[in-house]
Formats: C-alpha cells, sequence, structure tokens
C-alpha cells in the first residue's frame, strides 16, 4: 500500500525486491518471521533497483545528511549518500563511537538496544533522512530522529527496505501512527518505501489482501493460492498470531481445502487456538490422507483398519495417522459390536485370537491417542492464553518503559536548568563582592579626597586618575 501511494504501483522491481527477501522463521528468538535481505544484497540488480528507488524519491531533495542505523541500515545509505551527494552519518550501537556521543534507547520486537551519534555529525540547519533496512515497531527510528533532533538537524524523511505489517500489535500500521502521533511534522507513511514482504511470511494482512483482490471463495486463484499455501507449507512454525474465528477465515480455509466439510474446517481452526497457519497445516497434512483414499471409507473398511488391514485386504501398521484413528469405533458400544462381529466371522481358533489380538492392540493405540490429542490441546490453549497474557504485559511494558524515557528527558531537562540557575547565582554573588569591595575603595578615597582638600596646604601633586 504505501508503495502504491510513493507512485510506485505496479513497479516491477517491487516484485523482485519482495521474491529477493528471505524469511527465517524464529530467529534470534522462537516467534520472530526474520527478514534476512541478505539474499537481497548478494543480487547486484535487485540491489541496485532498491537504492535506485530511494535515489530517485530523495535526489533535489536538498538532503545534507544521510544517516544510516547500525547494522543494516549502512548497507543502504552510504550508497543513497553518495549518489545524492550527502554526507553519510552513521548512527552506532553502544560504545562504538570515539568522540563526545548523544544516546538514545528504544525497545525492539525482540528487546532493547540504544542508538548513539557524535554530538558534532551534524550542523544546525542539517537536512538529515534516516535509512534503515525495515521499520518493526518503529523504536529505532524514533531513537534515530530524536538523536538528529537533538543534534540541530531537521529530519526531512525516514526511509526502509522493509516494512512489517503485523508485528503483533506493534506492527507497521500502529507504528507509524506512533511516529505521527510523536513525530507529526517528519512521518508520513509515504515515507515508507514498503515492499510487503509479509506475503512472505503469510501473515493476517496476506489474507485481507486475497479478499480485498476479489478472489471468490472458489474461483481459487492460482496465484493467490499457490503463494497461500507456499506460505503455509514451507512455514514449519506457528505464528503467533490467533485471529478471531470468524466466517471469512473459515471461507478462506474452504478456498484452500474446497473437498473438505465445513466442521471440520472449524474444528481444525478452534483446536489450533485459531492459529490460521497451524490450522492450514494441520489440514494440509489430513487433506493428503483425504487424497489417497479419496471417498470415506465404509463400515468395512473401518473394521479392516481397525484390525489393521487395508480396504484391499492387505496386512499393514494399523493406526498410526491420527486420521485413521477418526474411522475407528468411537465408543464401547462399537468397540464392542466389532468385536463380536469379529467372533462371528472368525474360521477357526487361531484366526479368532489373532482378530481379537489386533482388535485389542487397536483399543488400546486409540485410548491412548485420544489422551494425548486432549493433553496436547488444553497444553495448547494454556499456551495461547498465556502468550496473550504476555502480548498484554509486553505492551505494558513498552507504554511504561516510554513514560519512563518521557520522565527522564523531563528530569534531564530540569537538572540542566538547575545547573544553570546555580551558576547565575554564583556570578550573582561575585558581582556582589565586586560590588562590596568597590564601595569599600569608594569610601576609602572619599576620606581620602576629604583629608586632602582640608590640608590643601600639603606640598606634591595628585594622582590623576583618582583626582
Ligand atoms: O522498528 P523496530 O522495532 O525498532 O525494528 C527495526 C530495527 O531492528 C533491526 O535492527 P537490529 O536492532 O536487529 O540490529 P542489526 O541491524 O544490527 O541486526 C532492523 O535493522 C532495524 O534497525
Ligand atoms: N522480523 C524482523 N526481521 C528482521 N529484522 C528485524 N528487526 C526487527 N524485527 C525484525
Amino acid at each position: 500500500m504505501f508503495a502504491a501511494e510513493n507512485g510506485l504501483k505496479g513497479d516491477p522491481r517491487l516484485k523482485a525486491i519482495s521474491d529477493a527477501i528471505r524469511v527465517m522463521p524464529d530467529f534470534p528468538k522462537p516467534g520472530i518471521m526474520f527478514q534476512d535481505i541478505t539474499t537481497l544484497v548478494s543480487n547486484y540488480k535487485v540491489f541496485k533497483d532498491t537504492v535506485d528507488i530511494f535515489v530517485d524519491r530523495y535526489r533535489d531533495k536538498g538532503i545534507s545528511v544521510v544517516a544510516g542505523v547500525e547494522a543494516r541500515g549502512f548497507i543502504f545509505a552510504p550508497a543513497i549518500a553518495l549518489a545524492i551527494g550527502a554526507k553519510f552519518v552513521p548512527l552506532r550501537k553502544p560504545k562504538k563511537l570515539p568522540g563526545k556521543v548523544i544516546s538514545e534507547s528504544y525497545e525492539l520486537e525482540y528487546g532493547e538496544d540504544c542508538l548513539e551519534m557524535h554530538v558534532d555529525a551534524v550542523q544546525q540547519g542539517d537536512r538529515a533522512l534516516v535509512i534503515d533496512d525495515l521499520v518493526a515497531t518503529g523504536g529505532t527510528l524514533s531513537a534515530a530522529i530524536r538523536l538528529l533532533e537533538r543534534a540541530g538537524a531537521e529530519v526531512v524523511e525516514c526511509a526502509c527496505v522493509i516494512g512489517i505489517p503485523e508485528v503483533k500489535h506493534k506492527g507497521t500500521a500502529e507504528a507509524i501512527k506512533l511516529l505521527n502521533y510523536l513525530y507529526p511534522k517528519y512521518i508520513n507513511p509515504v515515507a515508507f518505501i514498503i515492499i510487503m514482504s509479509a506475503i512472505v511470511c503469510g501473515k493476517r494482512s496476506f489474507f485481507e489482501d486475497i479478499e480485498s483482490l476479489g478472489t471468490s471463495p472458489t474461483s481459487g486463484s492460482p496465484p493467490a493460492y499457490k503463494k497461500f499455501r507456499c506460505s503455509s507449507v514451507t512455514s514449519p512454525i506457528r505464528s503467533n498470531y490467533s485471529p478471531p474465528v470468524h466466517r471469512s477465515t473459515v471461507n478462506q480455509l474452504k478456498v484452500l481445502f474446497p473437498d473438505m466439510e465445513i466442521q471440520l474446517l472449524e474444528r481444525a481452526l478452534e483446536e489450533s487456538g485459531n492459529d490460521l497457519e497451524f490450522a492450514i497445516k494441520s489440514l494440509h497434512e489430513l487433506h493428503l490422507g483425504y487424497s489417497k483414499c479419496s471417498s470415506r471409507p465404509t463400515a468395512e473398511e473401518n473394521e479392516n483398519m481397525a484390525r489393521g488391514a487395508t480396504p484391499t485386504g492387505e496386512n499393514v501398521v494399523p493406526l498410526q495417522e491420527p486420521q485413521v484413528q477418526n474411522n475407528l469405533p468411537v465408543d464401547g458400544a462399537e468397540w464392542v459390536e466389532l468385536f463380536v462381529r469379529e467372533m462371528m466371522n472368525a474360521t477357526s481358533i487361531d484366526d479368532a485370537k489373532s482378530r481379537a489380538a489386533s482388535i485389542l492392540e487397536n483399543l488400546e493405540k486409540s485410548i491412548s491417542a485420544r489422551a494425548s490429542a486432549e493433553a496436547t490441546q488444553s497444553l495448547h490453549k494454556e499456551n495461547v492464553m498465556l502468550k496473550e497474557q504476555i502480548e498484554v504485559l509486553l505492551q505494558e511494558n513498552v507504554i511504561l518503559k516510554r513514560a519512563v524515557a518521557i520522565q527522564h528527558e523531563r528530569q534531564r531537562e530540569h537538572d540542566d536548568r538547575n545547573q544553570e540557575v546555580q551558576q547565575l547565582k554564583q556570578m550573582v554573588s561575585q558581582y556582589q563582592e565586586q560590588m562590596r569591595t568597590l564601595e569599600v575603595n569608594n569610601y576609602a578615597l572619599t576620606l581620602h579626597l576629604r583629608q586632602a582638600q582640608q590640608n590643601k596646604s600639603l606640598p606634591g601633586s595628585f594622582h590623576p586618575d583618582v583626582f
């Protein structure tokens, strides 16, 4: 959407750039879909296109400083600075710069950090552009703006290659809102050159995109369908995002699994704690099972399966797959019925023994599989609840930290003012001291003068500075 606002809509370079970004799930810690730009910069053409997009936007804008954020901002910023004829200013992680620095700390998607800049890196009146590879919560860009502002520069815009559309509730949209709120004059969504790399992560915004593209639930437009499947199937990791269960989510599943019943889709969604990606993964596995036996097994096939035999009569290892268990008797009465039937069909005592042993073995497996499925489900629910609580706590934490940072800033201003007042008081008392000395001198001189006037007969001349 931002690319469109930038006038880049339909630009073929965007797709190539987006495709060149590799997404690494669970790096640097579980739950993070890491957007890896090393694959982008290793492709000369795509790297050049990316830099060119920035250069085209910022050439002739009177930018005198391009500030790059360590480390990945350093990959793009110097090239842009050289091309538009501006100086490059590194905004570095703590304790890397040798001169006098100013620092700003900030929150990250996966932790906390601090940026530093040499105090003399920019001058009053410099027009700065901040460059980074990616904006997630916006914390880094906020810190960069604060640093440049404090040093007297004017931040014209901030630009990144990637915007993460959903970083839980703190995604780019929120980040831009927040930045807009804090720095209304600098941040404007057009400033962000956003490549929708979320397409690769398969996050919720992409599903919304499918809807907005007007893909009918039955048409199954090949490109969207393909991407959707790729994202869910290739990503082995469950996203932390839990969309609310609503009809459109189930419909999206229906588009992907048209031959499955709605109830089954709803159940998969419910059992995956409303995690769409996970639901797709388990449905996909289930779907493979479905495709293998294109129709539901007959009652007779169920019995065969319960005994560990395929519909064609061969012996196989029974009850390996959870979907096979779904076809087994569901309660005690059905098991008894099956048992009796098997016994009646037995041709000899040995056959009866082997049938009974097989049914009992499957009964045992079915009981333990059901117990472990229930335990997994309840653990999963607990896990989802805990994640939600952590999410809320993290958000509160961010707000509190921001409040403390603001308070800290005010305290620092207050301390600076106090220091100035102390210096002024010191100067006043020095002046008062000087005045007292001058008054004493004046008094002594007045006395001398008077004495001199009374003793006019005294010989000699007086000093011209005094008389
Ligand atoms: O919008 P935000 O939530 O602030 O996150 C964005 C920042 O996170 C990444 O840097 P990181 O601190 O991981 O450092 P690196 O560039 O040294 O890898 C990225 O390069 C951005 O600078
Ligand atoms: N998901 C992500 N991928 C790469 N860098 C990041 N910085 C913050 N979040 C990130």
